[in-house]
Protein backbone atom coordinates (compact mmCIF):
# COMPACT_ATOMS: atom_id res chain seq x y z
CA UNK A 1 0.00 0.00 0.00
CA UNK A 2 1.25 3.02 -1.32
CA UNK A 3 -1.03 6.05 -0.25
CA UNK A 4 0.13 7.01 3.52
CA UNK A 5 -0.72 9.37 5.69
CA UNK A 6 1.26 12.29 4.28
CA UNK A 7 -1.48 12.31 1.71
CA UNK A 8 -3.75 14.02 3.86
CA UNK A 9 -3.12 17.72 3.22
CA UNK A 10 -5.01 18.95 6.24
CA UNK A 11 -6.98 17.41 9.35
CA UNK A 12 -10.71 17.06 9.35
CA UNK A 13 -12.11 20.03 11.15
CA UNK A 14 -15.82 19.41 11.25
CA UNK A 15 -16.54 16.02 12.56
CA UNK A 16 -19.54 14.29 13.25
CA UNK A 17 -20.50 11.39 15.49
CA UNK A 18 -23.88 9.26 14.95
CA UNK A 19 -24.65 7.29 18.15
CA UNK A 20 -25.04 7.99 21.94
CA UNK A 21 -23.20 5.18 23.51
CA UNK A 22 -19.70 4.21 24.73
CA UNK A 23 -17.90 4.10 21.70
CA UNK A 24 -19.02 6.76 19.91
CA UNK A 25 -18.76 9.15 22.90
CA UNK A 26 -15.28 7.83 23.28
CA UNK A 27 -14.30 8.87 19.31
CA UNK A 28 -16.20 12.09 19.73
CA UNK A 29 -13.92 12.83 22.78
CA UNK A 30 -10.93 12.02 21.13
CA UNK A 31 -11.73 14.15 17.94
CA UNK A 32 -12.58 16.93 20.07
CA UNK A 33 -9.57 16.99 21.96
CA UNK A 34 -7.73 17.22 18.58
CA UNK A 35 -9.34 20.74 18.17
CA UNK A 36 -12.00 19.42 15.42
CA UNK A 37 -15.76 20.39 16.12
CA UNK A 38 -17.33 17.67 17.13
CA UNK A 39 -21.15 17.18 17.21
CA UNK A 40 -22.74 13.81 18.07
CA UNK A 41 -26.24 13.26 16.72
CA UNK A 42 -28.97 10.61 19.73
CA UNK A 43 -32.18 9.86 20.29
CA UNK A 44 -32.32 10.84 23.90
CA UNK A 45 -32.15 14.61 24.37
CA UNK A 46 -31.22 14.17 28.34
CA UNK A 47 -28.31 12.60 27.28
CA UNK A 48 -27.40 15.41 24.41
CA UNK A 49 -27.60 18.14 27.31
CA UNK A 50 -25.68 16.18 29.70
CA UNK A 51 -22.63 15.68 26.91
CA UNK A 52 -23.11 19.38 25.93
CA UNK A 53 -23.33 21.11 29.58
CA UNK A 54 -21.91 18.59 31.87
CA UNK A 55 -19.24 17.10 29.30
CA UNK A 56 -20.62 13.30 30.75
CA UNK A 57 -22.16 10.67 29.41
CA UNK A 58 -23.44 8.66 32.70
CA UNK A 59 -25.26 6.16 31.16
CA UNK A 60 -22.72 4.63 28.90
CA UNK A 61 -19.37 6.17 30.18
CA UNK A 62 -20.11 6.42 33.69
CA UNK A 63 -16.98 8.43 35.50
CA UNK A 64 -15.41 9.71 32.58
CA UNK A 65 -14.78 13.36 32.09
CA UNK A 66 -15.33 14.18 28.08
CA UNK A 67 -13.73 17.08 26.28
CA UNK A 68 -16.24 19.99 27.15
CA UNK A 69 -16.21 21.26 23.12
CA UNK A 70 -18.48 18.34 22.31
CA UNK A 71 -22.28 19.61 21.13
CA UNK A 72 -24.63 16.75 21.47
CA UNK A 73 -28.23 16.99 19.96
CA UNK A 74 -31.01 14.90 18.69
CA UNK A 75 -31.15 17.34 15.48
CA UNK A 76 -29.47 15.08 12.74
CA UNK A 77 -29.37 18.27 10.32
CA UNK A 78 -27.74 20.42 12.56
CA UNK A 79 -25.06 17.88 13.84
CA UNK A 80 -24.39 17.00 10.01
CA UNK A 81 -24.16 20.58 9.19
CA UNK A 82 -20.55 20.74 7.13
CA UNK A 83 -19.13 17.81 8.55
CA UNK A 84 -16.01 16.54 6.57
CA UNK A 85 -16.00 13.25 8.42
CA UNK A 86 -19.02 10.91 9.85
CA UNK A 87 -17.83 8.26 12.50
CA UNK A 88 -21.21 5.93 12.41
CA UNK A 89 -21.47 4.14 15.63
CA UNK A 90 -24.95 2.76 15.88
CA UNK A 91 -25.81 -1.17 17.10
CA UNK A 92 -25.98 -3.02 13.75
CA UNK A 93 -29.52 -3.89 14.29
CA UNK A 94 -30.09 -0.37 13.65
CA UNK A 95 -27.13 1.20 11.84
CA UNK A 96 -29.45 0.81 8.39
CA UNK A 97 -32.09 3.16 9.54
CA UNK A 98 -29.84 5.54 11.17
CA UNK A 99 -28.13 6.19 7.99
CA UNK A 100 -31.31 6.37 5.68
CA UNK A 101 -32.35 8.82 8.52
CA UNK A 102 -29.00 10.94 7.84
CA UNK A 103 -29.42 10.38 3.73
CA UNK A 104 -30.33 13.88 3.24
CA UNK A 105 -27.70 15.60 4.62
CA UNK A 106 -24.91 13.10 3.60
CA UNK A 107 -22.75 13.85 0.30
CA UNK A 108 -20.47 12.26 -1.71
CA UNK A 109 -17.59 14.07 -0.18
CA UNK A 110 -17.62 13.52 3.21
CA UNK A 111 -15.78 10.71 4.42
CA UNK A 112 -18.16 8.02 6.26
CA UNK A 113 -16.66 5.47 8.57
CA UNK A 114 -18.70 2.97 10.50
CA UNK A 115 -17.06 1.83 13.84
CA UNK A 116 -19.67 -0.99 14.36
CA UNK A 117 -18.51 -4.54 15.02
CA UNK A 118 -21.64 -6.21 13.67
CA UNK A 119 -23.60 -7.98 10.31
CA UNK A 120 -26.77 -7.09 9.34
CA UNK A 121 -29.13 -9.63 9.81
CA UNK A 122 -31.61 -9.98 6.75
CA UNK A 123 -28.85 -9.29 4.16
CA UNK A 124 -25.62 -10.61 5.88
CA UNK A 125 -24.11 -7.05 4.84
CA UNK A 126 -21.32 -5.51 6.37
CA UNK A 127 -21.83 -2.19 7.83
CA UNK A 128 -19.33 -0.13 5.13
CA UNK A 129 -21.65 -2.46 2.81
CA UNK A 130 -24.30 -0.70 3.94
CA UNK A 131 -22.53 2.61 3.59
CA UNK A 132 -22.00 1.71 0.12
CA UNK A 133 -25.87 0.70 -0.75
CA UNK A 134 -27.88 3.83 1.23
CA UNK A 135 -24.95 6.80 0.48
CA UNK A 136 -23.10 8.44 -2.57
CA UNK A 137 -19.96 8.96 -0.56
CA UNK A 138 -16.76 7.85 -2.51
CA UNK A 139 -14.99 7.83 0.91
CA UNK A 140 -16.23 4.79 2.68
CA UNK A 141 -14.68 3.07 5.66
CA UNK A 142 -14.38 0.96 9.08
CA UNK A 143 -12.27 1.02 11.96
CA UNK A 144 -11.66 -1.89 14.48
CA UNK A 145 -8.97 -2.88 16.57
CA UNK A 146 -8.58 -3.45 20.61
CA UNK A 147 -10.79 -0.68 21.85
CA UNK A 148 -12.82 -1.14 24.87
CA UNK A 149 -14.69 2.28 24.61
CA UNK A 150 -14.00 3.00 28.40
CA UNK A 151 -10.79 2.30 28.71
CA UNK A 152 -10.06 3.90 25.51
CA UNK A 153 -12.16 7.23 26.56
CA UNK A 154 -9.70 7.19 30.02
CA UNK A 155 -6.92 7.37 27.73
CA UNK A 156 -5.01 4.01 28.29
CA UNK A 157 -2.25 3.44 25.29
CA UNK A 158 -3.90 1.25 22.05
CA UNK A 159 -4.56 0.98 18.85
CA UNK A 160 -6.72 0.51 15.96
CA UNK A 161 -7.00 0.13 12.21
CA UNK A 162 -8.94 2.28 9.30
CA UNK A 163 -9.48 0.21 6.57
CA UNK A 164 -10.55 0.85 3.41
CA UNK A 165 -9.83 0.89 -0.34
CA UNK A 166 -9.73 4.85 -0.54
CA UNK A 167 -6.86 6.30 1.01
CA UNK A 168 -8.19 9.83 1.51
CA UNK A 169 -10.50 7.96 3.75
CA UNK A 170 -7.51 5.78 5.61
CA UNK A 171 -5.86 9.20 5.79
CA UNK A 172 -8.52 11.18 6.76
CA UNK A 173 -9.41 8.90 9.77
CA UNK A 174 -5.77 8.82 10.94
CA UNK A 175 -5.21 12.11 11.09
CA UNK A 176 -8.40 13.17 12.57
CA UNK A 177 -8.34 10.32 15.47
CA UNK A 178 -4.59 9.45 16.16
CA UNK A 179 -2.97 11.11 19.54
CA UNK A 180 -0.54 10.33 21.87
CA UNK A 181 -3.12 7.22 23.42
CA UNK A 182 -4.29 6.07 19.95
CA UNK A 183 -2.66 4.98 17.01
CA UNK A 184 -4.59 4.57 14.26
CA UNK A 185 -3.21 1.83 11.41
CA UNK A 186 -4.10 1.99 8.00
CA UNK A 187 -5.31 -1.40 6.11
CA UNK A 188 -6.71 -1.89 2.93
CA UNK A 189 -8.75 -5.18 3.77
CA UNK A 190 -11.98 -3.41 4.39
CA UNK A 191 -13.77 -6.42 4.57
CA UNK A 192 -11.33 -8.47 6.46
CA UNK A 193 -11.04 -5.54 8.99
CA UNK A 194 -14.68 -5.86 9.86
CA UNK A 195 -15.39 -9.04 9.55
CA UNK A 196 -12.48 -9.67 12.54
CA UNK A 197 -14.36 -7.04 14.33
CA UNK A 198 -17.66 -8.65 14.15
CA UNK A 199 -16.07 -12.28 14.41
CA UNK A 200 -14.00 -12.14 17.64
CA UNK A 201 -17.58 -11.27 19.52
CA UNK A 202 -18.35 -15.13 19.19
CA UNK A 203 -15.31 -15.79 20.51
CA UNK A 204 -15.51 -13.99 23.62
CA UNK A 205 -19.29 -15.15 24.70
CA UNK A 206 -16.85 -18.32 24.17
CA UNK A 207 -14.09 -17.45 26.50
CA UNK A 208 -16.50 -16.34 29.15
CA UNK A 209 -18.51 -19.29 29.31
CA UNK A 210 -15.25 -21.05 29.91
CA UNK A 211 -14.36 -18.42 32.66
CA UNK A 212 -17.34 -19.49 34.88
CA UNK A 213 -17.12 -23.01 34.33
CA UNK A 214 -13.63 -22.15 36.31
CA UNK A 215 -11.51 -22.96 33.39
CA UNK A 216 -8.54 -21.44 33.72
CA UNK A 217 -5.44 -19.69 31.13
CA UNK A 218 -4.73 -23.12 29.29
CA UNK A 219 -8.47 -23.07 27.95
CA UNK A 220 -8.37 -19.71 27.14
CA UNK A 221 -5.76 -19.82 25.14
CA UNK A 222 -6.90 -22.48 23.00
CA UNK A 223 -10.16 -21.05 22.47
CA UNK A 224 -8.78 -17.80 21.45
CA UNK A 225 -6.10 -19.22 19.46
CA UNK A 226 -8.20 -22.17 17.37
CA UNK A 227 -10.82 -18.90 17.09
CA UNK A 228 -8.37 -17.30 15.68
CA UNK A 229 -7.97 -20.20 13.12
CA UNK A 230 -11.36 -20.24 12.48
CA UNK A 231 -12.63 -16.89 12.08
CA UNK A 232 -9.59 -16.37 9.36
CA UNK A 233 -10.85 -19.54 7.74
CA UNK A 234 -14.48 -17.65 7.69
CA UNK A 235 -13.21 -14.84 6.41
CA UNK A 236 -10.84 -15.85 3.43
CA UNK A 237 -13.42 -17.80 2.05
CA UNK A 238 -15.52 -15.07 1.82
CA UNK A 239 -12.42 -12.69 0.53
CA UNK A 240 -10.63 -10.95 3.25
CA UNK A 241 -6.79 -11.39 3.46
CA UNK A 242 -5.33 -14.06 6.03
CA UNK A 243 -2.56 -11.34 7.08
CA UNK A 244 -4.98 -9.25 9.09
CA UNK A 245 -5.83 -11.83 11.40
CA UNK A 246 -2.85 -11.43 12.68
CA UNK A 247 -2.85 -7.77 13.42
CA UNK A 248 -4.74 -5.43 15.58
CA UNK A 249 -8.13 -5.73 13.68
CA UNK A 250 -7.86 -9.67 14.16
CA UNK A 251 -5.98 -11.04 17.05
CA UNK A 252 -5.59 -7.94 18.84
CA UNK A 253 -9.42 -7.27 18.95
CA UNK A 254 -9.63 -11.10 19.84
CA UNK A 255 -7.38 -11.45 22.65
CA UNK A 256 -8.86 -7.94 24.22
CA UNK A 257 -12.62 -8.92 23.65
CA UNK A 258 -11.81 -12.70 25.29
CA UNK A 259 -9.82 -11.26 27.79
CA UNK A 260 -11.65 -8.68 30.12
CA UNK A 261 -14.31 -7.84 31.78
CA UNK A 262 -15.43 -5.15 30.38
CA UNK A 263 -16.41 -6.77 27.38
CA UNK A 264 -20.06 -7.20 26.96
CA UNK A 265 -20.13 -10.66 24.61
CA UNK A 266 -17.71 -11.88 27.46
CA UNK A 267 -20.10 -11.16 29.98
CA UNK A 268 -22.79 -12.64 28.11
CA UNK A 269 -20.88 -15.83 27.80
CA UNK A 270 -20.28 -15.72 31.61
CA UNK A 271 -23.65 -15.28 32.41
CA UNK A 272 -25.15 -18.05 30.39
CA UNK A 273 -22.16 -20.31 32.01
CA UNK A 274 -23.67 -19.49 35.31
CA UNK A 275 -26.38 -20.84 34.55
CA UNK A 276 -28.76 -17.76 33.12
CA UNK A 277 -30.46 -18.10 30.29
CA UNK A 278 -29.59 -15.72 27.06
CA UNK A 279 -33.08 -13.29 27.20
CA UNK A 280 -31.85 -12.78 31.27
CA UNK A 281 -28.23 -12.64 30.03
CA UNK A 282 -28.98 -9.53 27.39
CA UNK A 283 -31.78 -7.82 29.72
CA UNK A 284 -29.44 -7.62 32.82
CA UNK A 285 -26.42 -6.27 30.29
CA UNK A 286 -28.94 -3.47 29.10
CA UNK A 287 -26.54 -2.84 26.28
CA UNK A 288 -25.05 -4.18 23.07
CA UNK A 289 -23.58 -7.14 22.67
CA UNK A 290 -23.68 -7.71 19.11
CA UNK A 291 -21.94 -11.73 19.46
CA UNK A 292 -25.31 -12.73 19.47
CA UNK A 293 -26.80 -12.03 17.00
CA UNK A 294 -22.98 -13.01 14.60
CA UNK A 295 -23.07 -16.24 15.94
CA UNK A 296 -26.12 -17.18 14.37
CA UNK A 297 -25.88 -15.59 11.08
CA UNK A 298 -22.34 -17.07 10.92
CA UNK A 299 -23.56 -20.17 12.03
CA UNK A 300 -25.99 -20.26 9.03
CA UNK A 301 -23.82 -18.77 6.55
CA UNK A 302 -20.83 -21.27 7.64
CA UNK A 303 -23.42 -24.03 7.07
CA UNK A 304 -24.37 -22.92 4.11
CA UNK A 305 -20.64 -21.92 2.20
CA UNK A 306 -19.43 -25.93 3.80
CA UNK A 307 -17.10 -23.94 6.28
CA UNK A 308 -15.98 -25.73 9.27
CA UNK A 309 -16.29 -23.85 12.47
CA UNK A 310 -16.76 -26.35 14.75
CA UNK A 311 -16.44 -23.24 17.94
CA UNK A 312 -19.18 -20.99 16.49
CA UNK A 313 -21.68 -23.95 15.80
CA UNK A 314 -21.18 -25.39 19.12
CA UNK A 315 -22.15 -21.91 20.66
CA UNK A 316 -24.55 -21.98 18.56
CA UNK A 317 -25.73 -24.95 19.56
CA UNK A 318 -25.21 -23.49 23.07
CA UNK A 319 -27.31 -20.36 22.96
CA UNK A 320 -30.22 -21.42 20.78
CA UNK A 321 -30.77 -25.00 21.09
CA UNK A 322 -29.99 -25.75 24.85
CA UNK A 323 -26.98 -27.45 25.04
CA UNK A 324 -25.08 -27.15 28.03
CA UNK A 325 -21.77 -25.43 28.11
CA UNK A 326 -20.40 -28.47 29.92
CA UNK A 327 -21.67 -30.89 27.27
CA UNK A 328 -20.63 -29.19 24.39
CA UNK A 329 -16.96 -28.51 26.03
CA UNK A 330 -17.01 -32.61 26.21
CA UNK A 331 -17.80 -32.83 22.69
CA UNK A 332 -15.70 -30.33 20.95
CA UNK A 333 -12.80 -32.30 22.93
CA UNK A 334 -13.99 -35.60 22.24
CA UNK A 335 -14.30 -34.86 18.25
CA UNK A 336 -12.76 -36.70 15.69
CA UNK A 337 -8.61 -36.02 16.02
CA UNK A 338 -7.44 -37.12 12.55
CA UNK A 339 -7.53 -33.79 10.98
CA UNK A 340 -6.01 -31.91 13.75
CA UNK A 341 -2.76 -30.79 12.17
CA UNK A 342 -1.51 -27.33 13.01
CA UNK A 343 1.08 -26.15 10.46
CA UNK A 344 3.34 -28.38 7.75
CA UNK A 345 5.20 -25.09 6.44
CA UNK A 346 8.48 -26.04 4.64
CA UNK A 347 10.98 -23.80 5.65
CA UNK A 348 10.59 -21.44 2.09
CA UNK A 349 6.62 -21.22 2.86
CA UNK A 350 7.72 -19.99 6.11
CA UNK A 351 10.49 -17.27 4.77
CA UNK A 352 7.81 -16.36 2.07
CA UNK A 353 5.12 -15.87 4.34
CA UNK A 354 7.17 -14.01 6.53
CA UNK A 355 8.33 -11.68 4.29
CA UNK A 356 4.95 -11.06 2.57
CA UNK A 357 3.06 -10.45 6.13
CA UNK A 358 6.00 -7.89 7.19
CA UNK A 359 5.34 -5.87 3.93
CA UNK A 360 1.30 -5.75 4.32
CA UNK A 361 1.56 -4.85 7.61
CA UNK A 362 4.01 -2.25 7.28
CA UNK A 363 3.02 1.20 9.09
CA UNK A 364 3.13 3.81 6.17
CA UNK A 365 4.39 6.29 8.61
CA UNK A 366 7.67 4.79 9.38
N1 LIG B 1 -18.24 -0.21 23.47
C1 LIG B 1 -17.10 -0.61 22.97
O1 LIG B 1 -16.13 -0.89 23.70
C2 LIG B 1 -16.96 -0.72 21.48
C3 LIG B 1 -15.69 -0.66 20.94
C4 LIG B 1 -15.54 -0.76 19.57
C5 LIG B 1 -16.67 -0.93 18.77
N2 LIG B 1 -17.88 -0.99 19.33
C6 LIG B 1 -19.03 -1.18 18.44
O2 LIG B 1 -19.73 0.03 18.35
C7 LIG B 1 -21.11 -0.23 18.08
C8 LIG B 1 -21.93 0.64 19.00
O3 LIG B 1 -21.61 0.19 20.28
P1 LIG B 1 -21.57 1.05 21.59
O4 LIG B 1 -20.58 0.39 22.47
O5 LIG B 1 -21.39 2.49 21.38
O6 LIG B 1 -23.03 0.67 22.08
P2 LIG B 1 -23.81 1.11 23.35
O7 LIG B 1 -24.64 -0.05 23.74
O8 LIG B 1 -22.89 1.71 24.35
O9 LIG B 1 -24.74 2.26 22.76
C9 LIG B 1 -25.53 2.08 21.64
C10 LIG B 1 -26.06 3.45 21.23
O10 LIG B 1 -26.77 3.30 20.02
C11 LIG B 1 -28.01 3.95 20.17
N3 LIG B 1 -29.01 3.37 19.30
C12 LIG B 1 -29.45 2.12 19.24
N4 LIG B 1 -30.41 2.02 18.30
C13 LIG B 1 -30.57 3.24 17.79
C14 LIG B 1 -31.43 3.81 16.81
N5 LIG B 1 -32.33 3.09 16.16
N6 LIG B 1 -31.35 5.13 16.56
C15 LIG B 1 -30.45 5.87 17.21
N7 LIG B 1 -29.61 5.42 18.15
C16 LIG B 1 -29.68 4.12 18.43
C17 LIG B 1 -28.35 3.79 21.64
O11 LIG B 1 -29.33 4.74 22.01
C18 LIG B 1 -27.00 4.05 22.25
O12 LIG B 1 -26.75 5.42 22.36
C19 LIG B 1 -21.30 -1.74 18.30
O13 LIG B 1 -21.42 -2.37 17.08
C20 LIG B 1 -20.02 -2.19 18.95
O14 LIG B 1 -19.64 -3.48 18.57
C21 LIG B 1 -18.07 -0.88 20.65
O1 LIG C 1 -17.80 -4.86 24.71
P1 LIG C 1 -17.72 -5.67 23.43
O2 LIG C 1 -17.72 -7.14 23.70
O3 LIG C 1 -18.75 -5.23 22.44
O4 LIG C 1 -16.29 -5.40 22.79
C1 LIG C 1 -15.83 -4.10 22.71
C2 LIG C 1 -14.79 -3.88 21.64
O5 LIG C 1 -15.21 -4.42 20.41
C3 LIG C 1 -13.41 -4.34 22.01
O6 LIG C 1 -12.49 -3.92 21.01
Amino acid sequence: MTDTYDSVTRTPERIAVLGGGSFGTSLASIAATKGARVRQWMRDDALAREITEQHHNSRYLPGIELNPTIKANTDMAWVLEDAELVLIAIPSASFRAVVRMARPWLNEHQVLLSTTKGIEESTFSLMSDIVREETDSTHVGVLSGPNLASELAAGHLTATVVASDDPFTRASAQACLSCDYFRVYASNDRYGVELGGALKNIYAIGVGMAAALGMGANTKSMIMTRALAEMSRFAVSLGASPLTFLGLAGVGDLIVTCSSELSRNYRIGYAVGEGRTLDDAIETLGQVAEGVNTVRLVHQRASQEGIYMPLADGLYRVLFEGVSPQDMGLTLMRSDHSSDVEFTLSRQDAQRDHHSLYETNQDPRT
